[in-house]
């Protein structure tokens, strides 16, 4: 798996985790609890039967109280698994307590075939929560380089969702040189200022 991409991405990779590393911890919290707000509350999130979330490390926003949300009102919750040349497995989760450490040391279900969901098949209600070190305008974001949600993006049917605090947007990574022709933008970003409000 590539790990560096261009030069410009590497660059603003290396300046947005040191960035995202020294935001307050009280502006994270409050940005992240806005965040979740705003996404539980959405008519998106009512009518999605399934939420493809990530379980949060470090100073990422946190999804636990959209899963927790998600998992009350019977949604279907399903968090990936790394697997070799950048593809992730779904699996279905009852509770935020199945995981275990696994790729990058990032918490992972386990290997369960009668948990395994087939991403390409959901209906285009189905919601993904995308992570990212940076967004821009477009929807187009910056990951840690593996190209693991490039890969998925291109096959999945239903809304992506770009969970991003408002100072971690950028206004164009094309501009910066920092987009290739396989980046694949999210339909919808959200931060604690805006995206996906109730009407
Ligand atoms: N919470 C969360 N889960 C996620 C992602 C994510 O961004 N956030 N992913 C989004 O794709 C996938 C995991 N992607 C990863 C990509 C690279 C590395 C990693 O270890 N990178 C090293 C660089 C290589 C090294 O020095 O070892 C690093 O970050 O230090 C970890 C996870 C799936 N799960
Ligand atoms: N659809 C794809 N098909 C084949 N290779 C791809 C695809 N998408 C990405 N890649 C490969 O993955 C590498 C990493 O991509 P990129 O730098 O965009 O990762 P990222 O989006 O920051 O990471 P992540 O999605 O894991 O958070 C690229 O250099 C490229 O080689």
């Amino acid at each position: 798996m590539d790990l560096n991409g261009t030069y410009e991405k590497r660059l603003l990779r290396a300046a947005a985790r040191a960035y995202r590393d020294q935001l307050d911890a009280a502006y994270r919290t409050d940005a992240d609890r806005a965040i979740a707000s705003r996404i539980v509350a959405s008519a998106a999130f009512a009518e999605a039967p399934a939420v493809m979330a990530y379980y949060a490390v470090g100073t990422e926003v946190d999804t636990r109280a959209i899963i927790s949300t998600a998992l009350e009102a019977g949604k279907t919750v399903a968090l990936p698994r790394c697997r070799r040349g950048g593809l992730m497995d779904w699996h279905r989760i009852a509770a935020l307590t199945d995981v275990a450490p696994g790729y990058g040391g990032i918490p992972e279900p386990a290997d369960d075939p009668s948990t395994l969901i087939d991403a390409a098949a959901l209906p285009p209600t189905v919601l993904a929560l995308v992570p990212g070190l940076l967004f821009d305008d477009a929807g187009f974001r910056l990951g840690y380089g593996g190209g693991f949600y490039d890969r998925f993006l291109a096959a999945f049917p239903g809304h992506a969702i770009g969970l991003i605090r408002a100072r971690q947007r950028i206004e164009s990574l094309a501009d910066r040189r920092a987009l290739e022709p396989f980046d694949r933008p999210v339909s919808y970003v959200v931060t604690e200022e805006d995206g996906l409000t109730i009407p």
